[in-house]
């Protein structure tokens, strides 16, 4: 071989070696850029203030942003292959697992608000789930995105408590009674089930008002519903639906035994001037009048019920308080 030969052989050797650098340059730059890319992506997901995973088709951890990590007190490596019953509550995992499996099963997207007991401190969390797919098409698991709404929750509960319910007393409003009159109504026409109506009104309250002052009258009105509170059953819906005025709904309860529990509660009404002793020595005992009113197959409204049971109560003011009328 001449010396011209070789010099070529030895150019091309290193140009081909040149270019060999060079591919690797750019499959390395790009797997780097990928890299960066993919840190970049999990910077961003760390820092958008909700709690964001992604689970397999086994319903197991793959991935979970630093929230995530922070909150279960675990690293990336560890929580790879976990699954909740590991990190909450055998009840908890259990919704969490059953939310799970119908995302991946119905392949759709859901939402729910979770709540989740912490040594005695509730934190709600709105999670969203939705499928994941690869390129093809096949599903390969899920990604869930977690906000804490304990703050909204808790404000949206006492929101709710006091559209429904009266604030002294803490029993339902009229509002909250209507609604569940109505609806108990429809039900006991429907399935032809006995259902019965008291209404109750504390006697001469204005003079109790007038003689004590209101603050008096307030606690007097908190006795009453107290008393009322511990003759009724379970089912039966107490409401004070005015002033001094308070109903209870019955439901599976015919006249008589309607009648019979309105009797009962003047007697103990009647009888605790030992609890009006003790808001005020000189308050005389109280006493109540009931209207009672049961349902008939001529009504066709829940106020039907509720106008008897009124006309019964003005019965019972007329002929001297004290008493239950039925209408
Ligand atoms: N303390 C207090 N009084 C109330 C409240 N709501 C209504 N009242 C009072 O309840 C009184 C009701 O009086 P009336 O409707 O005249 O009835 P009454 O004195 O109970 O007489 P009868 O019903 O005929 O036995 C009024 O003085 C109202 O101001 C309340 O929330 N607190």
């Amino acid at each position: 071989m001449s010396i011209d030969n070789i010099g070529l052989l030895v150019m091309v050797l290193l140009g081909f070696i040149a270019l060999l650098i060079l591919v690797n340059l750019t499959v390395f730059r790009k797997a780097q850029t990928k890299k960066q890319q993919l840190n970049s992506y999990e910077q961003i997901l760390d820092q958008v203030g909700a709690y964001i995973y992604v689970k397999d088709v086994n319903c197991r951890y793959v991935y979970g942003n630093q929230l995530i990590l922070d909150y279960f007190g675990i690293s990336q490596e560890q929580l790879k292959g976990t699954i909740d019953s590991h990190y909450f509550s055998p009840h908890v995992a259990d919704i969490l697992l059953r939310n799970d499996r119908k995302v991946l099963s119905l392949q759709q997207k859901m939402a729910d608000d979770i709540m989740i007991d912490n040594d005695g401190f509730n934190t709600v969390f709105h999670e969203i789930k939705q499928p994941l797919f690869d390129r093809n098409g096949q599903l390969i698991g899920l990604i869930g995105i977690s906000t804490d709404i304990t703050e909204e929750f808790t404000l949206r509960t006492e929101l709710q408590q006091l559209a429904n319910n009266d604030p002294l007393t803490d029993l339902y409003n009229r509002r909250s009674f209507n609604a569940f009159s109505e609806h108990e109504f429809s039900r006991a026409m429907r399935y032809f089930n006995s259902l019965s109506l008291m209404i109750i009104d504390i006697d001469l309250f204005k003079n109790v008002n007038d003689t004590y002052g209101h603050l008096v009258g307030d606690e007097v009105i908190k006795r009453v519903a107290a008393v009322c509170d511990e003759h009724i059953r379970e089912a039966d819906i107490l409401a004070r639906i005015g002033g001094e005025e308070f109903a209870i709904l019955l439901p599976d309860t015919d006249i008589d035994s309607a009648f019979k529990l309105a009797e009962r509660l003047r007697v103990a009404q009647q009888t605790s001037k030992h609890a009006s002793a003790t808001i005020n020595e000189a308050l005389p005992g109280i006493t109540i009048s009931i209207g009672v009113a049961s349902i008939q197959v001529k009504d066709r409204s829940f106020a039907d019920m509720f106008a008897r049971a009124d006309k019964a109560l003005y019965s019972s003011k007329h002929i001297g308080r004290n008493s239950v009328n039925v209408a």
